[in-house]
């Protein structure tokens, strides 16, 4: 019985064939390099960005100017080994190992050293043995955009990433920032975690950034931002810049700046009935004349 129930049932829909996209916090953990040329560069470069302590295995004869450039700029973030690989006693303080190295059969047994020891790792040279992929990145301040093609082009995810940064207008990064001020203060001012208040609270944020352009979020600054809270938090609605400005005398109510705000599902149609009774009346207009 339970069997012909199973058997009749839809298949799940497909869900899996991806990666898990997170962004990892690495601040001051230990990450191991293994190799000193021009992947191992790029390596240090995006590592760098998250803040970790590097610890640098390499014959100094085979490391490449960049990386060469990189130990001597950071000398507090980058511990630099003039030697190979030893054995798995490299990797046991480790939070992360990366291996570009010139020497698969290598790479392949620091995989598997890692792989004992349970220490995530990327080797350059063999993606099936990877914990997890680079990817091309955009960076602006906060925000961060990682575009992998899981594997399959990773000269296309390089292709892929000017296309996004051409969408974009490089003051994000700016506006985010300013978000996350605001987002923090209005915290200090209620603070508490979930329940009903953190519900207003995420209600608000969200209802802030639909209404607010990137440019007008830009001005976010400590005397708008208390003007919002003022204004805004405590009368339970969402000016506009301009509004807050003066520029109008009434609030919009927190319904009314929802309505303009959300989806242009909402508003679209209407424009489109509005455009269609304006061309049907001058039809009509013109099947007079004649
Ligand atoms: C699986 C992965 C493992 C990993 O490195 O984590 C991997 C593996 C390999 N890449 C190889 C080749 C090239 N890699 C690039 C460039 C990048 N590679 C990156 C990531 C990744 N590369 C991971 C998958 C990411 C994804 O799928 O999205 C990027 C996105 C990020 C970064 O490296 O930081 C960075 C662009 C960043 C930017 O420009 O912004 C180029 C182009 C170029 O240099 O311009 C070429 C030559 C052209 C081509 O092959 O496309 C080869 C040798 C293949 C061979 O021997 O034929 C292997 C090994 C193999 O595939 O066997
Ligand atoms: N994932 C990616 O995006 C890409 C990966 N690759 C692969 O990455 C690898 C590295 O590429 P490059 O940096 O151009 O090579 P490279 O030849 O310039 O550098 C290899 C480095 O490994 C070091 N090394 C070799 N054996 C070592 C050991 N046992 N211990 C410590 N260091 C050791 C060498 O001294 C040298 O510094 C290659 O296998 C290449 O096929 C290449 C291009 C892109």
């Amino acid at each position: 019985m339970a069997d012909s129930c199973a058997s009749d049932a839809a298949p799940p829909p497909s869900i899996g064939g991806g990666s898990f996209l997170i962004a990892w916090q690495l601040k001051d953990k230990n990450v191991l390099i293994v190799g000193g040329g021009e992947v191992a560069s790029q390596r240090i470069e995006s590592i760098l960005t998250a803040d970790a302590l590097i610890t640098l295995l390499a014959p100094a004869k085979g490391v490449h100017a960049r990386t060469k450039e990189l130990i001597d700029t950071y000398p507090s973030r980058i511990t630099y080994y003039d030697r190979r690989f030893s054995g798995p006693a490299e990797i046991h303080k480790m939070d992360m190992v990366l291996t570009a190295l010139d020497d698969v059969n290598r790479s392949r047994e620091i995989c598997e050293m890692c792989r004992k020891a349970k220490v995530p790792v990327n080797a350059a040279d063999i993606p099936e043995l990877c914990d997890f992929y680079f990817g091309a990145q955009i960076r602006d301040g906060p925000l961060q955009i990682m575009i992998s093609t899981n594997g399959n082009g990773p000269r296309m995810a390089a292709l892929m990433k000017k296309k996004i940064q051409s969408a974009l207008s490089g003051r994000e990064g700016e506006a985010i920032e300013r978000v996350g001020v605001l987002r923090a203060q209005l915290k200090e001012r209620v603070p508490g975690v979930g329940g009903a208040l953190g519900r207003k609270r995420m209600k608000w944020m969200s209802e802030v950034c639909n209404i607010w352009e990137v440019d007008e979020l830009m001005q976010l600054d400590d005397a708008v931002i208390k003007k919002l809270l003022d204004e805004g938090w405590e009368k339970d609605c969402v000016p506009t810049l301009a509004q807050l400005n003066g520029q109008r005398k009434r609030n919009i109510s927190r319904r009314a700046a929802s309505a303009v705000s959300s989806d242009p599902n909402q508003w679209l149609p209407m424009i489109g009935s509005f455009a269609l009774g304006a061309a049907c009346t001058m039809l009509i207009v013109l099947a007079r004349k004649k």
